[in-house]
């Protein structure tokens, strides 16, 4: 079967620098799939390349085998392919409502009017939001300004969705009512790029996962297996401080 998302000899230059190097991965339908690596190893790379908000120096990236590399951003996104950002980007004078209806609007399945709201009052319920559809932005707590652009990436029915981080900066509590919404969406069969740091909710959320180190890919498989690579564990260490320093 053609894989929703294929990634061939993907690589991004910044000057002498090697951001991706030469990457090759396929993501099937319903898979969530795992881009880990340590700090500064390509992953926020990958996705700019993946989402169109970055051309790739060399490489081809495909959406059910057609190349979408080197198309404008909006095309890609129009396309199938929504991502959420490390930092979170909403419409702070607009409601949470109007911000995801944005998402309905621009998104791969372009609804509008009493359509678009219908579809954002959905995957607000998806995303438990729902009573807070008037709040405005700027009045929310931080995980649900998350939920908000979540819900926005959702409302566009992406065939790929590209969860950034989605994570970080949670506290304890939650952190568990985050992977709880990722594995709901699992669950419903979306097909995800998650790179993340947080290695609980890789293992609980990820069938396979690929590891970049230095913007090379140094290992891919089941998670499991993936995370006591013996060169996974060395990337992962070697960037962290001796414990007896
Ligand atoms: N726009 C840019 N211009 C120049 N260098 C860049 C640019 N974006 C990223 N880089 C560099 O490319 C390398 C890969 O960065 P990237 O952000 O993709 O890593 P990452 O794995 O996502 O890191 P983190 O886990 O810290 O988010 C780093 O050395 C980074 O400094």
């Amino acid at each position: 079967m053609t894989p929703v998302l294929s990634l061939r000899g993907a690589t991004k230059r910044f000057g002498g620098l090697v951001a991706v190097n030469e990457l090759d991965f396929d993501v099937a339908e319903h898979e969530v799939l795992g881009l880990i690596g340590p700090n500064g190893s390509g992953k926020s790379t990958t996705l700019n390349l993946i989402s169109g908000a970055l051309p790739p120096t060399a490489g081809t990236i495909s959406l059910r085998g057609s190349v979408i590399s080197g198309l404008p951003a909006q095309d890609i996104a129009r396309r199938g392919v929504a991502r959420t950002f490390q930092l979170v980007r909403l419409l702070p004078s607009m409601t949470v409502l109007e911000n995801v209806m944005a998402g309905a609007v621009f998104g791969h399945r372009r609804r509008w009017g009493h359509d678009a709201e219908a579809q954002a009052m959905r995957v607000l319920d998806l995303v438990g939001l729902s009573r807070r559809a008037q709040a405005p932005v700027g009045s929310l707590t931080y995980i649900d300004t998350k939920r908000v652009e979540l819900a926005r990436t959702l409302a566009g029915e992406p065939k790929v969705l590209l969860l950034d981080e989605w994570l970080a900066g949670l506290n304890p509590t939650e952190l568990e009512e985050g992977i709880a919404l990722i594995r709901r969406l699992r669950d419903e069969g979306r097909t995800i790029i998650l790179v993340e740091h947080v290695m609980d909710a890789i293992r609980s959320l990820c069938d396979r996962c690929v590891v970049m180190s230095s913007g090379s890919k140094i290992a891919e498989g089941e998670t499991e297996e993936v995370l006591n690579d013996p060169g996974v564990i060395e990337a992962y260490l070697g960037v962290e401080e001796p414990a007896h320093a």
